[in-house]
C-alpha cells in the first residue's frame, strides 16, 4: 500500500529534503504550509512537514516524528513582519495566505503587548501592500527572506549577517523569531513532521529522512550554494541561513513548542510524538 507524504519545500528544508531519496511505496507532493496543513488533515497525504500550531490545533488525532522540526533559536530571516510605524502604532496588517504558525505566532507576540490591529488576509509583495494602505505586512518563506534582504542589506565586509539593520528604505522588519526568543528565551518550532495517531510511517522513510539530513547538513555550502542560485541571493545570505535552523526537535526546542502551545491553544490536548531512536538513529 502507498505511503503519501506532503512536502512544504520551502528552502529551509532543503538540508533535509533535497537529497531525500523516497523508498518503495512512498510518493510525495509539494506545496506551502497552509495546503500541506489542509493535505494532512483531509487525509490526501499520511505525513508532512505542517506549520506546528496546526498539529497543536489536532493533537487529539496527530502524533509527530520525535527527532524532526524547523526550529531557531533567534532570528529566522524569513518570517518577518515588515512596517511602517512602530508596532504600538500598526492599525492594518496585511497576513500572507500561505502561512498558519506564522499568523498564530503574530498573534501571540501582538496580543502580549496588549496591541489588536486589524488582521486581514492579502497576497502581494511586502513593499507593494505597504504603498497601498497596509502599515505592516507578514510575509514567510523564500519570498520573505529576498524581501528582508533587498530591505536590510546588502552584506558588505563591515556589514555581517548579525549586525546588518533592522531597517532600510523606510521599512522596518521585525523578525517574529526573533522576538519571541526576547520574549521566552526559547527556540521558536515552525514545522514539525506530523502523521495521523495509529498511521506512522514506514520505518525506512524515517531512516531515509534522516540519511538525507545527514547528508544535507554535512554538505550545507553546497546546498547553500544551489539555492542561493535559485533565489538570487549571495551565498554568504543563503549558508547563514540554513545553518541557522535547528533540524531536530531537541529539549529546548520542545520547551518552545510547549510554551507556545500554551499561549495559542490553551486548551489543547497533549502532545504526542513517536519514539524518540536511539543515537545511532540521527
Ligand atoms: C521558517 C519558516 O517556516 C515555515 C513556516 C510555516 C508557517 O508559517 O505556517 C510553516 C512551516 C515552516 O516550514 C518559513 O516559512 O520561513
Amino acid at each position: 500500500m502507498t505511503y503519501r507524504a506532503g512536502w512544504i519545500h520551502f528552502t529551509n528544508v532543503a538540508p533535509i529534503l533535497d537529497s531525500l531519496t523516497l523508498p518503495p511505496g512512498v510518493t510525495a507532493i509539494t506545496g506551502v504550509p497552509t495546503q500541506m496543513n489542509a493535505a494532512l488533515l483531509s487525509g490526501e497525504v499520511d505525513i508532512a512537514n505542517i506549520s506546528a500550531v496546526e498539529f497543536i490545533r489536532h493533537a487529539d488525532i496527530l502524533e509527530a516524528l520525535p527527532d524532526f522540526s524547523v526550529s531557531v533559536l533567534g532570528p529566522v530571516y524569513s518570517v518577518s513582519l515588515f512596517h511602517t510605524r512602530p508596532l504600538e502604532g500598526l492599525r492594518r496588517i496585511a497576513l500572507t495566505a500561505q502561512s498558519a504558525m506564522s499568523v498564530a505566532l503574530l498573534e501571540v507576540l501582538l496580543r502580549g503587548r496588549g496591541l489588536s490591529p486589524v488582521l486581514e488576509r492579502a497576497e502581494g509583495e511586502a513593499e507593494e501592500l505597504l504603498a497601498s494602505g497596509y502599515d505592516g505586512v507578514l510575509r514567510i518563506g523564500d519570498s520573505a527572506l529576498r524581501e528582508w534582504y533587498s530591505v536590510v542589506g546588502p552584506l558588505t565586509a563591515e556589514r555581517t549577517m548579525t549586525t546588518l539593520p533592522d531597517s532600510g528604505r523606510g521599512v522596518t522588519v521585525t523578525d517574529l523569531a526573533e522576538d519571541w526568543f526576547r520574549l521566552t528565551g526559547h527556540p521558536f518550532t515552525f514545522a514539525v513532521w506530523a502523521y495521523r495517531k495509529g498511521r506512522p510511517p514506514p520505518p525506512e522513510l524515517v531512516q531515509a529522512m534522516r540519511v538525507a539530513r545527514r547528508h544535507g547538513i554535512g554538505h550545507l555550502a553546497d546546498v547553500a550554494a544551489r539555492h542561493a542560485a535559485m533565489l538570487g541571493l549571495p551565498e554568504r545570505v543563503v549558508q547563514h541561513y540554513l545553518w541557522n535552523f535547528r533540524y531536530h526537535l531537541e529539549a529546548p526546542d520542545r520547551l518552545g513548542l510547549e510554551e507556545f502551545a500554551a499561549k495559542a491553544v490553551p486548551d489543547h490536548a497533549p502532545l504526542c510524538f513517536g519514539e524518540r531512536p536511539g543515537q545511532e538513529g540521527r
